[in-house]
């Protein structure tokens, strides 16, 4: 076995290199996917690149459209079990629904917090206790609402021999980003999860601000909705 495994790399349109490194078997609850890894040369610290994912489920180069999810990181919603946003939900719900028609595929992207990575949405998240919704947080940290690229979808996708999807989401920029790049879009399925009294006024801000296709504001009555408690600056 070489220290170095083979792997192959394609151009993205803003001449970054992404490099396809490898795959393995990834159980789940629900299926049992192949993950596969991809490096982002000339992101993240220098040397090193920004890692994404692709789980792939059945064969999804028949030409057919494919039913996918593009999901942007969400450490606290994926992983940490927050209620702040409906990311871990739209996660789990996009997998169980690849993995019931047998045939899909997920692209996970690194672009935590919209893009403005980890630490920067912790902040946001604390100008959102003081009063500010999700879109004016960012602008007071000096980011725009929506710092996300979806331009490595396309060599990630061509990998696979998929030209045309059946895109899980509700939001209507990503569905543009994935036109604009030459990516059918053949039908939109909504991905309406979780809506709860902590999420519900992040969720309101992004049908009313961002454009999101969702279920009608103020599901739950703003007077019901418990703030999440202060957080203090030292423990
Ligand atoms: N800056 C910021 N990012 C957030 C906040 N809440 C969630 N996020 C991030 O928003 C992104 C949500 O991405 P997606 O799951 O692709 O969802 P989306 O663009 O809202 O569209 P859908 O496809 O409809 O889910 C993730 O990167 C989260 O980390 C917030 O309050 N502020």
């Amino acid at each position: 076995m070489p220290a170095t495994a083979p792997s192959d790399t394609a151009a993205s349109a803003n001449d970054q290199q992404l490099e396809y490194v490898t795959s393995c078997a990834l159980p789940t609850p629900w299926a049992q996917f192949t993950l596969h890894a991809f490096i982002e040369h000339g992101t993240g610290s220098p040397g090193a690149g920004k890692e994404h994912l692709a789980m792939v489920l059945g064969d999804v180069g028949d030409g057919e459209p494919v039913l996918a999810r593009v999901h942007s990181e969400c450490l606290t919603g994926d992983v940490l079990f927050s209620q702040r946003c409906d990311c871990g939900a739209q996660l789990e719900g996009a997998l169980r629904r690849i993995a019931e028609e047998g045939r899909g595929i997920l692209l996970y992207l690194r672009q935590e917090g919209r893009g403005i990575g980890l630490v920067n949405k912790i902040r946001a998240y604390r100008l959102q206790e003081a009063g500010a919704d999700t879109v004016e947080a960012n602008l007071q940290l000096g980011f725009h609402a929506d710092a996300r690229n979806y331009e490595l979808c396309r060599p990630m996708l061509e990998r696979f021999g998929v030209r045309s999807l059946r895109l899980m989401t509700n939001n209507p920029r990503k569905i543009d980003a994935m036109t604009r790049l030459g990516i059918a879009v053949a039908e939109r399925v909504p991905l309406l999860v979780n809506r709860n009294a902590y999420n519900n006024s992040y969720l309101n801000t992004k049908q009313a601000k961002l454009g999101h296709m969702m279920t009608p504001p103020a599901a739950v009555p703003a007077d019901q909705a418990p703030a999440p408690a202060a957080t203090p600056d030292v423990i």
